[in-house]
């Protein structure tokens, strides 16, 4: 139960096209997630599967059946918001057990759903408060509750976390990552965090101005990006960008236009390499040093180096990128294999 198969869905608001024609395959069981820069249609695209906005065209399958005219109740959807949307006057528990209630479920049954999901998420000391009561997590982990004891075939996140602080974030990520192993559900995640994306996912979905631009294991986008827009959305700091005629490889390889390196496969040496530059800024951060180059190849080169550098701004050091890890790009910015 859970598979979803989306086939040239495309959709409009007036003159404005939002999806461009999306094609994607979900297996049962699998933790996708969208990412994408602001406005490039990752929560239309949610919307639409749940059946909030109507797609303009194209088709929606859910295990196998068409359910573009399925009212969302009926599509065997949950949906966890941002926002949360909890009811105020209600305590977690009758928040947690509303949707079983307004569906006819027998009270008995109810109270066991809704008994094991609030053990799952540890929330059986918060069930007769009242969400005014409880912290941000607490209060995600209820609409969590609320979406699980529907026992859906699939979930539906909508940047889950991006109302929580640092470590809440931390701490509700691996809560969600757990609750996916042990439910084995489908799971669709619509984030920004890079760090959500490739910690969570099976597969990500990168999308750009409606279209998606690849689709791969976190592993797979980071080492075999298809394009530029891939190679620079995926991986933080970013990977370094330098024109190939720069380098002199553009006569040895005629296709090639643009060389992508990323900080962490750069070495820095005072005596020697193949770059010399100057450090324009140096960011320590105890476990990682993050250094800013001006270097007669490229204006800014990253470099990314593990651990504790004496590095500062002025120095003059000399970078060499590790062969092995260089990306190459042609003049339509795919990536050449
Ligand atoms: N109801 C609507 N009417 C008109 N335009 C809309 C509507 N909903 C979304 N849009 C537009 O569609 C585009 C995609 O919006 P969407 O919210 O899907 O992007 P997103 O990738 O989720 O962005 P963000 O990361 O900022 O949430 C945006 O240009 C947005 O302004």
């Amino acid at each position: 139960m859970g598979s979803l198969q989306l086939s040239s869905i495309r959709k409009a608001f007036g003159d404005h096209e939002v999806l461009k024609g999306i094609d994607l395959d979900v297996k049962e069981g699998e933790f996708v997630i969208f990412v994408g820069p602001s406005g490039c249609g990752k929560s239309t695209l949610l919307r639409v599967i749940a059946g909030l906005e109507d797609a303009s065209s194209g088709s929606i399958r859910i295990d196998g059946q068409e359910v573009a005219t399925v009212p969302p109740a009926k599509r065997g959807i949950a949906m966890v918001f941002q926002s949360y949307a909890l009811y105020p006057h209600l305590t977690v528990k009758d928040n947690m057990g509303l949707g079983l209630k307004q569906a006819g479920t027998p009270k008995p049954e109810i109270e066991q759903r809704v008994a094991k999901a609030s053990s799952m998420l540890s929330l059986d000391p918060y069930l007769a408060r009242r969400p005014a009561e409880l912290s941000g997590g607490q209060r995600q982990r209820v609409a969590i509750g609320r979406a699980i004891v529907r026992e859906p075939s699939l979930f539906l996140f909508d940047e889950p976390l991006s109302n929580l602080d640092a470590a809440l974030r931390v701490q509700t990520r691996l809560e969600i990552a757990r609750l996916h192993r042990r439910l084995k559900a489908t799971m669709i995640y619509v984030t920004h965090d890079q760090v959500e994306a490739m910690t969570l996912a099976d597969k990500i979905v990168v999308l750009n101005a409606g279209a998606i631009e690849q689709i791969g294991s976190p592993m797979d986008l980071y080492n075999k990006p298809a394009n530029i827009f891939v190679a620079g959305f995926i991986g933080s700091p970013q990977m370094n960008f330098i024109p190939a005629e720069k380098l002199g490889e553009a006569g040895a390889q005629g296709a090639v236009k643009t060389i992508g390196i990323r900080p962490e496969h750069i070495a820095l040496s005072r005596e020697s390499g193949d770059w010399k530059g100057k450090v324009i800024h140096a960011e320590h951060l105890g476990a990682d040093t993050i250094l800013y180059l001006e270097t007669e190849t490229a204006d800014l080169v990253t470099v990314r180096l593990f651990g504790e550098h004496r590095y500062a701004a002025d120095d003059i050091v000399f970078a060499t990128p590790d062969k092995a890890s260089i990306h190459r790009f042609d003049a339509n910015d795919r990536a050449i294999a």
